[in-house]
């Protein structure tokens, strides 16, 4: 199959990111952003102030509000965003072609992962799913990132690594695509509860035992919805637990860290926090933990201090106040 040209869905931080990253490695890249200023700036100034400041944008980034078909589609919208998104792409054009989903959230209501949202507006699209821990600003600045790339074994996730990979942008091939859509989704909820500690004043040492627990609630969420646990060793799992749990360049730590000083998920919204995909998130994992018979409490807990049913000093007491039991 030809992988040369690259279409990439969604004009904010990630996607004009990674168009930038598929323009630096020789590709032929269009950037389709809804907004029209937006496509005039990054075909005019090659800059998108908005989601990156002032950083130079590669002058072969082709920018269009429309949908330009391609060898290889990135759809790179917020998770809540995919459907409709994808709802304005006729599926012919989508049809054997290698779509690659970079949204990290769970569709509320539909409790759906990403490639089971292609899956119903795109049938005939090939799903792919590449995460890790990448901010937007270093991949966009060419600073060195490493990412896992996971279909589902069938097809040749190799060669579209290949056709992806570029001097700052390093794709791993894997074939665990549930494993990683599940733990891409989930870091953004624990990296609300981490930024959350930190807000709170309760430490670092409370903020890693949070972190080593979440792995493992990770991991039995993953493994009971047929993922693998060894895919949370690698990037799309550890890698990407440890960037956003330590750190408030993470847009959800950032959330978290207001949720711990006492601030109400109305009010951090209605101050423009940036897109912090936990907290749709959240609620959908809850409801998939359940569904799937999972133990869960610290999505649960999250739970509990968005919707501000419980003090996060209540919250971490009921925490610490669970029987004790062998850590494995
Ligand atoms: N920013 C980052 O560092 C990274 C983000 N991601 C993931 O990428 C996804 C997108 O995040 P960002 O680009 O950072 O968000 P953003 O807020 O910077 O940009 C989102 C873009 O999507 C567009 N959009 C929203 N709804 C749309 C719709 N219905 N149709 C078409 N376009 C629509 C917006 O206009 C905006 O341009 C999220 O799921 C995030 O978790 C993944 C890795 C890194
Ligand atoms: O997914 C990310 C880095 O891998 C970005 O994290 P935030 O969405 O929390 O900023």
């Amino acid at each position: 199959m030809r992988l040369e040209t690259v279409t990439v869905v969604g004009g904010g931080a990630w996607g004009s990111a990674l168009a930038q990253a598929a323009a630096t490695a020789g590709r032929p890249v269009t950037l389709i952003a809804r907004d029209e200023k937006i496509v005039d700036e990054i075909n005019t100034r090659h800059t998108n102030t908005r989601y990156l400041g002032g950083l130079a944008l590669d002058v072969r980034i082709v920018a269009e509000s429309l949908f330009v078909p391609a060898d290889i589609v990135v759809m790179a919208v917020p998770a809540q965003a995919t459907r409709q998104a994808l709802a304005a792409i006729d599926p012919e054009f989508l049809a054997r072609r290698p779509v690659v989903l970079t949204a990290k959230g769970l569709e509320t209501g539909t409790l759906e992962r990403q490639s089971e949202i292609l899956g119903a507006m795109a049938p005939l699209a090939v799903p792919y799913v590449l995460s890790g821990p990448s901010f937007a600003a270093d991949v966009a600045a060419g600073r060195p990132t490493a990412v896992t790339l996971a279909g589902d074994g069938a097809s040749d996730t190799s060669e579209l690594a290949a056709a992806l990979a570029g001097p700052s942008l390093r794709p791993y091939a894997a074939d665990d695509r549930v494993g990683v859509e599940i733990a891409g989704a989930l870091k953004n909820v624990y990296a609300l509860a981490c930024g959350a500690v930190e807000g709170a004043g309760l430490g670092f040492s409370a903020r890693s035992a949070l972190m080593a627990r979440a792995y493992a609630e990770m991991a039995r969420i993953v493994t009971a919805m047929g993922g693998s646990a060894t895919t949370l060793t690698g990037l799309a799992g550890l890698g990407d637990l440890t960037l956003s749990c330590t750190t408030p360049q993470s847009r959800n730590y950032t959330f978290g860290l207001a949720l711990g000083r006492g601030e109400s998920t109305q009010e951090i919204l209605a101050g423009g926090a940036g897109l912090a995909e936990g907290v749709a998130t959240a609620p959908v994992a809850a409801e998939l933990a359940e569904r799937f018979e999972v133990d869960a409490p610290l999505v649960a807990a999250v739970n509990q201090l968005l919707t501000g049913v419980a003090s996060i000093t209540h919250i971490v007491a009921g925490l610490m106040a669970r029987p004790l039991k062998r850590e494995s």
